[in-house]
């Protein structure tokens, strides 16, 4: 058998990993018709909107999908379509931390994932290569390839492959074009190597061959809980280091310049913040915790769980050091909260820093002003009631404004908390800010953002990660 040449590709969830990255793999491969499918038809419908008007918010997504779509790249709600057509299937379903039952709050819920994977087994009437696209525990494609297999019919043979996807969200159009690496995993069986060579052509079209990495199925799909998890220590350890610089005069910024010189450390992801977001590293850690919890390694699962442990204790500290920093009390004060989104460049909240801070200022019956430049007012009140499910919507609206610049959110306000690192709240008129507030006015930078000497200059009582307060 030599490996299929793939012509027809479906990918199976249309969300912030299905859809950049398979309306990628059709600019890049105009010879391949790529279907992505979704059962949320108001998703599906935005990626087909007239206007480009796509539900989610990614820097360069809207020109790529504006080449495609139409030529050889399709949305659609049609499932067994997608599946019936396609040679190769991607399974970019969400995988959410569980909820409730076995192992609820660390392990991923699958549900999704077997769903995808039971709709292709009933559908599909000739072979295909199912590929991972999801993030899932170590050994889930034994699983998939189980129910493939149990259900599959005459002359139809399933394939799998574990390909994780790298991308961040804000960079993920750029990390797409030019990824670091590509990984495939696949069974060392030949099918499973032809399998391979398929997906790998399939990225050869732009990716160069050096940066296509090929492994084990368990290796590609541990090596994805393992990158988030390095990844996510290290903003851990940085911030626990801003804890120790806030009390003795040390500065984060320049400690990690310091350690990132070492080309053994480098430069990357040392930027202490008020606490990583996003909806990966906490659900991925915590993923591993219990994949090492149930593979009786409990004082490795301790030592992931630290580093998600860290990032509450940083979230915490940085509210407390807004009240402390307001004379001990913030009650009846209004606190401007500028950025909502978990990172600069998306419009993305899940897991969000800014939603715990909100939460503890309305606990010291603050009120608050929000503002956000991608994130819909919809989905603020979304996540501020999911955040506090026992207050009525109409007592969180009371406490909390949703404003439609900065400017306006900090008008009267006691103080400036910067959450988010969006580059325009560097380059706002600080001096109208400061004109707006109530005095003193304070800044607090979580986000290592601005120039607290001039913003000082101008009157403000500046505060920052990584820095004590006197000098900050
Ligand atoms: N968001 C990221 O930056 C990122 C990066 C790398 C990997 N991942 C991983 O990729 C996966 C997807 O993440 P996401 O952020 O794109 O999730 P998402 O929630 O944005 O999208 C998932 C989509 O799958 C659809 N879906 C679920 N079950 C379906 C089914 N049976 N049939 C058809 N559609 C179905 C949902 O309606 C949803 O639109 C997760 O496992 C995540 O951990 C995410
Ligand atoms: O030095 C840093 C770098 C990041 N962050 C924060 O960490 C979170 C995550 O940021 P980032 O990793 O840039 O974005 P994600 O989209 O969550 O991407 C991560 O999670 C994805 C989902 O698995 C992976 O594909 C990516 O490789 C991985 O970087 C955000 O809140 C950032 O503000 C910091 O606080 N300091």
């Amino acid at each position: 058998m030599a490996p299929v040449k793939v012509t027809k590709i479906c990918c199976i969830g249309a969300g912030y990993v299905g859809g950049p990255t398979c309306a990628v793999i059709a600019l890049k491969c105009p010879h391949i018709t790529v279907t992505i499918v979704d059962l949320n038809k108001a998703r599906i419908d935005a990626w087909n909107s007239p206007d480009f008007s796509l539900p989610i918010y990614e820097p360069g997504l809207v020109d790529v999908v504006r080449q495609a779509r139409g030529r050889n790249l399709f949305f659609s709600t049609d499932v067994d379509k997608g599946i019936e057509e396609a040679d190769l299937i991607f399974v970019s379903v969400n995988t959410p931390t569980k909820k409730s039952g076995v192992g609820a709050g660390f392990a991923a819920d699958l549900n999704y994932v077997e769903l995808a994977t039971r709709r292709i087994a009933t559908v599909a009437r000739s072979s295909k290569i199912v590929v991972e696209k999801s993030t899932v525990p170590c050994r889930t494609a034994e699983s998939m390839r189980t129910i493939l297999e149990a259900n599959s019919k005459p002359n139809c043979r399933f394939d799998i492959l574990s390909n994780p996807e790298f991308l961040a969200e804000g960079t993920a159009i750029s990390d797409l074009l030019s990824p670091d690496r590509v990984l495939i995993g696949s069974l060392q069986s030949p099918e499973g190597i032809d399998a391979c060579e398929s997906l790998k052509e399939v990225y050869a079209n732009w990716v160069p061959q050096e940066r296509i990495l090929t492994v084990g199925l368990w290796s590609s799909e541990l090596s994805k809980l393992a990158a988030n998890a390095m990844l996510a220590q290290r903003i851990s350890s940085v911030n626990a280091l801003s804890a120790i610089c806030e009390a003795t005069g040390a500065n984060i910024d320049e400690v990690a310049n310091a350690i990132g010189y070492d080309s053994r450390i480098g430069p990357k992801f040392l930027r202490a913040s008020v606490g990583f977001g996003g909806s990966c590293f906490q659900k991925d850690i915590l993923n591993l915790v219990y994949l090492s919890e149930s593979l009786h390694l409990p004082e490795v699962a301790a030592y992931w769980r630290q580093v998600v442990e860290m990032n509450e204790y940083q979230k915490r500290r940085f509210s407390k050091r807004v009240v402390d920093t307001l004379f001990n009390t913030i009650t009846g004060k209004r606190i401007a909260v500028l950025g909502f989104a978990f990172k600069a460049d998306t419009g993305d909240t899940r897991e969000s820093a800014a939603i715990t801070l909100i939460k503890d200022f309305q606990s010291e019956k603050a009120f608050v002003n929000v503002y956000d430049p991608q994130v819909e007012s919809e989905q603020i009140w979304m996540d501020l009631q999911e955040a506090s499910p026992l207050m009525p919507l109409e007592t969180i609206k009371k406490q909390v404004s949703i404003c439609s610049s900065a400017l306006e959110a900090c008008k009267n306000a006691e103080a400036v908390v910067i959450a988010t690192e969006w580059k325009e709240f560097k380059d706002i008129d600080w001096e109208a800010v400061y004109a707006g507030m109530n005095k003193p006015a304070f800044v607090f930078d979580g986000r290592l953002l601005v120039d607290a000497e001039r913003l000082r200059k101008i009157g403000f009582r500046v505060t920052t990660i990584g820095r004590p307060s006197a000098v900050a």
